[in-house]
């Protein structure tokens, strides 16, 4: 059972912590860590430092937790002794997958596939599943203009030489304040934050902005509609543009909401139009679901919300999942084999673990849940955008995949200090202003009870 409530005994980071985090920068970076976290002791919605500080915690490291910490089901997946070989095997998946792989993947990542998504490949981490579906793309491309899978001899000497026509100019169109990862091709469509990119070389791929849209969005309909059609008329430029200058776009990349770049969301029209430019300019259709997958819009995918009428190509998906990947639809799988290919490709233990995950999710109706607690936490959200008009505002979220603006950056770093020394644990935030909420999909209304009283007290003291 969970703590009843969070428990503050010392600053944070307290005397523990900053001990640890000493000894720790002889070896390595302490500074952008925030604490030492004992997850032994660390249950479900409450995250316990190494100081035996308590906090409610709706930032479940960085969006990656699903059920909340140390979770009945997964420690006794663990303790199950048919599982023990998986933890203790690192099988090199694309080479020699244990006999129970493909009945894994179907309980684990096939049952709760994309609508019209059947297959689908394992990686370790958001980052690679990205960058290996942009390879994908751009296999694809150029069996497409080859007509042939098959690379021809001309391809495979000049690609060695990094030239034409083994090494293509293709591109990704992304959007502007995306974030896909931080490795030099999801890099080169991360457009988040300067200091993950500075200093790095990266593609010189075409862009389009992303909607700003306005809020209360029944109050600006007309405007962001405009806004809407202008993005998307310059993603349908960059595109053609790109095209025109010999660099063709195989693909776009957008998350359903941009879950770094300061929580922007847009309609489902949006992205229908945006599905449809990909087809007009047959570059594929990727879905980054890294962030937003695995429950906490209220569907199991946020782009089922679009009710799409032919699946995207391809959906990558981690954090929440325990594991990367990304489904596929099946005219676009490789064809060659060590082609999308990695030691690992994934952890077999993380699709046991999933396995239960799935299985928790659906038993205890956790969707059901987080439509539920989604609404507690945006009505409360826009409550306290009333009160304090200040401070917050654009209160806006999908399930319980929310957030609010602080008046700026300032204001949102003394909000986020204080409510951690209140007992919430709310991350760094999105983009320049934006607090972010990612909490587990067992998040409920005793948890935004505490919330709530922690950010009213909080506020009312700013
Ligand atoms: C939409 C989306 N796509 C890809 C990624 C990369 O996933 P990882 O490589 O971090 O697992 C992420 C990772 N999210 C993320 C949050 S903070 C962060 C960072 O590197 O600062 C990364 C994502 O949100």
């Amino acid at each position: 059972q969970e703590y009843d409530k969070p428990a503050i005994k010392t600053a944070i980071p307290g005397p523990r912590s900053q001990e640890l985090m000493a000894e720790l920068s002889h070896v390595q970076l302490t500074k952008g860590m925030s604490y030492f976290v004992d997850f032994e002791k660390s249950l479900g919605n409450f995250i316990v430092d190494a100081d035996g500080n308590v906090l409610l915690d709706v930032f479940q490291q960085i969006a990656s937790v699903p059920l909340g910490y140390n979770h009945p089901a997964l420690v006794k997946a663990l303790q199950d002794p048919k599982n023990v070989s998986s933890f203790v095997n690192r099988a090199a998946l694309g080479l020699y997958p244990p006999v129970s792989f493909l009945q894994d993947l179907k309980d684990a990542l096939l049952s709760v596939a994309p609508p019209g998504l059947p297959e689908v490949t394992t990686m370790a981490c958001g980052t690679c599943s990205v960058e290996n579906a942009f390879k994908l793309a751009f296999m694809h491309y150029k069996a497409k203009q080859r007509g042939n899978p098959e690379p021809s001899l001309e391809d495979l000497t000049s690609c060695m030489r990094s030239q034409a026509p083994g090494t293509p100019p293709l591109t990704i169109l992304g959007f502007e304040r995306g974030f896909h990862g931080r490795t030099l091709g999801a890099l080169s469509t991360t457009r988040s934050k300067a200091m993950a990119r500075v200093d790095i070389p990266t593609f010189d791929w075409p862009k389009a902005p992303f909607p700003v849209l306005k809020y209360p969005l029944a109050n600006y309909e007309r405007e962001n509609k405009a806004e809407e059609e202008k993005c998307l008329e310059m993603a349908r430029q960059a595109i053609f543009d790109s095209n025109n200058a010999g660099k063709p776009v195989a693909g776009i990349i957008v998350e359903p909401i941009q879950a770094e770049g300061g929580d922007n969301h847009a309609s489902a029209d949006f992205f229908k139009s945006l599905q449809r430019i990909a087809k007009e300019f047959d570059a594929l259709f990727i879905v980054d679901e890294v962030q937003t997958g695995c429950g906490s819009t209220g569907k199991f995918w946020a782009h089922e919300h679009w009710g799409l009428i032919e699946p995207p190509d391809i959906v990558t998906f981690s954090k929440k999942m325990l594991i990367g990947g990304f489904y596929h639809r099946p005219e676009i799988r490789v064809q060659q084999p060590l082609r999308i290919f990695n030691t690992w490709m994934g952890d077999q233990s993380k699709l046991v673990l999933l396995k239960e995950v799935v299985k928790v999710v659906r038993e205890e109706s956790l969707l059901q849940r987080v439509q539920e607690s989604g609404r507690v936490l945006l009505n409360g959200l826009e409550h306290m955008q009333e009160k304090y008009p200040g401070l917050f505002s654009r209160a806006r979220g999908v399930g319980t995949f929310c957030a609010i603006d602080c008046a700026d950056a300032d204001t949102r770093a003394e909000f986020l200090s204080k409510m951690k020394a209140n007992g919430v644990e709310m991350g760094g935030g999105s983009g320049e202003v934006s607090i972010r909420f990612r909490p587990t999909l067992t998040f409920s209304q005793r948890h935004a009870d505490i919330l709530f009283e922690a950010m009213d007290k909080v506020a009312s003291q700013m």
